[in-house]
């Protein structure tokens, strides 16, 4: 059987018919691309990756995180990252007053009060939140998550749910000092039940408590991209458009 086996396939390879030897080269190509791709996937410790062609090829979402304190302005940079540069916004924050809203949802007075007090929602309701999202959304070349992980059961379970389905290219942290933050969020005029004194005094404080360690933690891994958000929005913008264009080239 064995030297049946050999000879087949040298006869194959060597008898000079070029049909047959392209079909073995193909073969043996794509046999060693699914390998080394199945290595990479393994050796990856958390689902951070460098740059969107990676995670397309990987057919996972690529996702950017998008954190600063209340108010530092990251739904209204991330609204123009979307009109510009094709990435889709989905706020962790949107999601969950919508699902607040909804008729019917069992999570409803629970968000409510998590909102109101300025503490961190269940992450179980907040990733299957995300992850439906980005899953509707089609073929996005990456997507915003703004907002999120805001805290360590936040970031536990976004790598238990997202490991292998999403890839973190960078973080954008937008620093901005708390007072400015604060009088931004008074500012609001949304009709927030949140943006009142006596629940930004409790959501700086999740900030600075629970939020903060998480970018640390990230700016360990090399993955903080800071952009200082106490200045115009022109001005915001434009450096956030160089950490996307150096994001772009690694
Ligand atoms: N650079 C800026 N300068 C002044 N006001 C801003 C700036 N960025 C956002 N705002 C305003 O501050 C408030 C909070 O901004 P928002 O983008 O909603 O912040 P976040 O999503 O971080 O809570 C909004 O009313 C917004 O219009
Ligand atoms: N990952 C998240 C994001 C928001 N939230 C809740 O939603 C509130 C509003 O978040 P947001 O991102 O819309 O607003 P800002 O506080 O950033 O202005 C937070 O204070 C939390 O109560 C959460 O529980 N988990």
């Amino acid at each position: 059987m064995e030297g049946r086996k050999h000879g087949t396939s040298d006869k194959n390879l060597f008898s000079g018919d070029p049909s047959a030897s392209h079909y073995m080269v193909l073969a043996v190509l794509r046999a060693f691309i699914r390998s080394s791709r199945s290595l990479r996937l393994s050796t990856l410790p958390f689902s951070h990756s460098t740059s969107p062609s990676t995670s397309i090829l990987r057919n996972m979402h690529n996702v950017v995180f998008v954190l600063g304190p209340p108010g530092s302005g990251k739904g209204t940079i991330c609204a123009k990252i979307q009109e510009n540069l094709g990435y889709v916004h989905l706020s962790a924050g949107d999601l969950l007053r919508a699902e607040r809203q909804r008729e019917g949802s069992e999570f409803g007075a629970l968000i409510e009060q998590h909102i109101r007090n300025g503490s961190i929602v269940p992450v179980e309701i907040t990733c299957a939140l995300l992850e439906n999202a980005m899953n509707n959304s089609g073929d996005a070349k990456g997507f915003l998550v703004d907002g999120f992980p805001r805290n360590e059961d936040n970031l536990q379970g976004w790598n238990k749910q997202m490991t292998g389905k999403a890839l973190v290219q960078f973080v954008l942290f937008l620093s901005c000092p708390v007072p400015i933050c604060i009088q931004r969020c008074l500012n609001r005029g949304q009709g927030r039940t949140d943006d009142n004194e006596e629940s930004l005094k409790k959501r700086v404080e999740t900030y600075n408590r629970q939020t903060f360690p998480i970018i640390e933690h990230f700016e360990k891994n090399g993955l903080v991209r800071e952009v200082k958000s106490e200045r115009s929005v022109e001005e915001i913008y434009a450096d956030v458009v160089e950490v996307f264009n150096q994001a772009a080239k690694v």
